[in-house]
């Protein structure tokens, strides 16, 4: 991988760094204490920071990690990058993955913004998460999917020009006839204008094949393709990418 595009098969060089590192365990650690740092700027200059974290199998052990860390997490306000339309209950919503693996030890003390709440439409749901998002995030985790999706962004998804356009930071979508997005294809997701205003921005990857992937969304700039792309082409933060084996 060539993440600073120095090579010569890439015209413009992407605007990240890769971060690689021999052990889940190291990997895991060394984003905690990233994201730790960050989260401590913030609530040196602000009363509250905001984390906004994704969720799949990825990030598990990262969140474990970091919820022992040593921060003033009353302070601190979690919610997430994208949520399956399921009662943030159920075992396999991202809001249920959140409260298992980093709203434990130090981290219990944060304040958690659900996506979704039993009995309410999903148009009032992106509302109420629409306006919890007028305080911007300071610190975004992002997952990608084998096939190049990124929070609920999937390639050539029915929804996803709206979503590229949307001046809102979340949307609902339809992802049905996305193989990636099976068997939960409406989703509530964060748009490109939900993510610019992060000053610290992090893509959590795991294994060769997701590096494969990745390095192909590096050759491209179609978000349709590849909708990971947006992490890199989204004007804002310098991404920072994180991998293991
Ligand atoms: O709700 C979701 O599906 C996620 O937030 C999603 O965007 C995730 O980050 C990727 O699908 C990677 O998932 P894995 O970590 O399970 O590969």
């Amino acid at each position: 991988m060539d993440p600073q595009g120095k090579g010569a098969t890439r015209s413009r060089p992407a605007p990240l760094e890769f971060h690689a590192y021999g052990h889940g365990d190291q990997w895991a650690w060394a984003i905690a204490v990233a994201v730790t740092a960050a989260l401590r700027r913030d609530l040196l200059q602000h009363p509250r920071a905001r984390l906004l974290v994704s969720g799949g199998k990825t990030p598990a052990p990262v969140f474990r990690a970091l919820s022992k860390a040593p921060l003033e997490w009353n302070r601190v306000d979690v919610a997430l990058v994208d949520e399956r339309w399921l009662r943030p209950d159920d075992p396999d919503s991202n809001a249920h993955l959140v409260r298992e693996c980093l709203l434990q030890e130090h981290a219990a003390e944060a304040r958690f913004e659900t996506l979704t709440r039993p009995g309410r439409s999903i148009e009032a749901a992106v509302a109420d998460a629409n306006l919890h998002a007028r305080h911007p995030p300071g610190v975004v985790l992002l997952g990608m999917g084998n096939d190049g999706h990124v929070a609920s962004l999937f390639p050539r998804m029915r929804d996803l020009e709206h979503a590229l356009a949307s001046r809102n930071p979340y949307v609902a979508v339809d992802a049905s006839g996305c193989p990636g997005a099976v068997p939960w294809p409406r989703r509530i997701s964060l748009t490109p204008a939900g993510l610019a205003p992060a000053h610290t921005r992090l893509l959590l990857l795991r294994g060769q094949s997701k590096r494969a992937v990745f390095e192909r969304a590096l050759d491209g700039r179609d978000p349709q393709e590849m909708p990971v792309r947006l992490a890199f082409t989204t004007p804002g933060a310098v991404l920072q990418v994180y991998w293991c084996p």
